[in-house]
């Protein structure tokens, strides 16, 4: 045989055994990867059928596949966990969120919900500053007086119909992030402004052709994003001045004062992104969880009826309200508890592996999503499809079960787990005590709305309560 010709096969053999080992290893990677369907579109996957409905797609393939499962959903290879305590375990722990492309950009590339460690923990610490109790307490006139504001907006005009009751408290639920969170109370058309332009923006979080191109409808999304930058920017220039002006008696009470304070964190998308993810999370999330509390008092008359005679108990409606008066309307905030495990606004948690990892069994490979969402028919409350407030009191008094993340889950886990699960109760007890102290709603229509969040969407009117 010529050398040359000998050469060629050795090669040749070396490239058949590697290919062959090469695909061996892909088999027996794959054979071990958790169940799926055989057939998905290329790149989207499975994506359109679990928009229009997420947890009902969780609990379909959960059901189908008889536990942990796998799929491909927003542009990424999934794995839909089985609801047990060694699947909660595994997600808390792990540290990186695993949002798509598209939703990172629209909130914030260098957001906290979108970044990773170091600057995560970086921006976790600084914000963490604005949830300490004493600033918490701090917070109450401000919900107390904007609920009083607004439920009194609300109350029915003569003449005038049912109205879209999710616009009037998206209002109101903007206006407390503003008050909080910027430190601002526009009102009026400039906070109008600002909540088109939110509404514009997270439009795009719905698009499955995410592409910034002129023409299609995300770049329209990232138009509105731009402007509300600007808007922010603005607001933070003003705001630095101040800072800076010793004449001037500012108080370091916002979370956007905190921030500017902090030396780590003067870079101007970090800034701008903080105020646009704050004011996401913090707005459309407590504008749901309104909405699903005035569905299930209106479902339930008795527990509303309860809940009206606790409210009288506990505050004569005029008087300040205070850590305490919030702290002993213990039925009020069993309700809610139930309000957020039966209608989780955000209903599933997604982390993304930073390694090789074992999941029931299965091997699931490094950057592969792990999705968990553990409401619904999978909940571990014993019967979990029923209604109960009882199942949050012992011996009449609260128990908080926010840490319980297979029990309730509505707000994480983990150091991801919501930054603002305590001022979210706060606004949501405070307009509870409002409302139900004085004022009714009839409900002309509601539906169940399931992507981006999860609540009942309402219209109707808003008058005062009997007696
Ligand atoms: C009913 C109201 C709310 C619900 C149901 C909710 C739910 C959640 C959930 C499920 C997560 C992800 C947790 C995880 O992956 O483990 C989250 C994260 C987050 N939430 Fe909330 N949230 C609410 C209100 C708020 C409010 C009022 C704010 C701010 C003012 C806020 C700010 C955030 C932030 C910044 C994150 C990301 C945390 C991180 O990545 O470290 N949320 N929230």
């Amino acid at each position: 045989m010529e050398p040359q010709t000998s050469q060629k096969s050795l090669l040749a053999a070396i490239v058949a055994a590697g290919v062959s080992a090469w695909l061996l290893w892909r088999r027996r990677r794959w054979r071990r990867l958790p169940p799926g369907s055989s057939w998905s579109l290329p790149l989207l996957g499975e994506t359109l059928a679990y928009i229009r409905d997420p947890l009902g797609f969780i609990e379909g393939k959960l059901s189908q596949y008889g536990g942990t499962c796998s799929s491909h959903l927003l542009f990424s290879p999934t794995v839909i966990l089985a609801v047990t305590d060694a699947n909660t375990k595994l997600l808390f722990s792990e540290k990186n969120l695993a949002w798509p492309l598209h939703f990172r950009k629209l909130v914030g590339l260098k957001s906290l919900p979108m970044v990773n460690d170091p600057l995560h923990k970086t921006i976790r610490t600084l914000s963490s500053r604005a949830f300490v109790d004493r600033q918490l307490d701090s917070y109450l006139p401000c919900l107390q007086r904007l609920s009083a504001k607004h439920l009194q907006l609300w109350l029915d005009v003569e003449g005038r119909t049912s109205r879209d009751l999710h616009l009037e408290i998206k209002k109101y639920a903007f206006e407390c992030g503003e008050a909080v969170i910027l430190g601002v109370e526009n009102g009026g058309p400039k906070s109008d402004r600002f909540m088109q332009l939110f509404e514009e923006t997270f439009k795009g979080l719905g698009y499955v052709l995410p592409l910034d191109i002129p023409g299609f409808p995300f770049h329209q999304c990232m138009k509105a994003r731009e402007a509300l930058v600007q808007e922010f920017q603005d607001l933070i220039e003003k705001k630095r001045k101040k800072l800076k002006d010793p004449c001037r008696m500012f108080q370091i009470n916002t979370m956007l004062d905190t921030m500017l304070q902090a030396d780590e964190m003067n870079g101007e998308d970090e800034l701008s992104d903080f105020c646009v993810a704050m004011m996401f999370a913090g707005h459309d999330t407590t504008l749901c969880s309104i909405q699903s509390c005035l569905y299930w008092l209106k479902e339930l008359p008795s527990v509303e009826a309860l809940l009206r005679q606790e409210v009288r108990e506990v505050w004569d409606g005029e008087s300040r309200v205070t850590r305490r008066i919030l702290d002993s309307a213990h039925q009020t905030r069993a309700f809610l508890q139930e309000v957020w495990r039966m209608t989780p606004p955000v209903q599933v948690t997604s982390r993304k592996l930073r390694e090789d990892t074992e999941v029931d069994g299965y091997v699931v490979p490094k950057g592969w999503t792990l999705l968990y969402a553990p409401a619904g028919r999978h909940s571990k409350a014993e019967d979990c499809k029923s209604f109960l407030i009882q199942r949050h009191l012992r011996d009449g008094k609260f128990i908080d079960s926010t840490f319980d993340p297979t029990y309730f889950a509505s707000f994480g886990g983990g150091n991801r787990m919501c930054i603002g699960y305590k001022f979210a109760r706060d606004e949501l007890l405070v307009f509870l005590l409002h409302f139900l102290r004085d004022f009714d709603v009839k409900l002309t229509n509601s539906q169940l709305q399931r992507f981006p969040f999860h609540f009942w969407r309402l219209e109707g009117t808003v008058h005062r309560a009997d007696g």
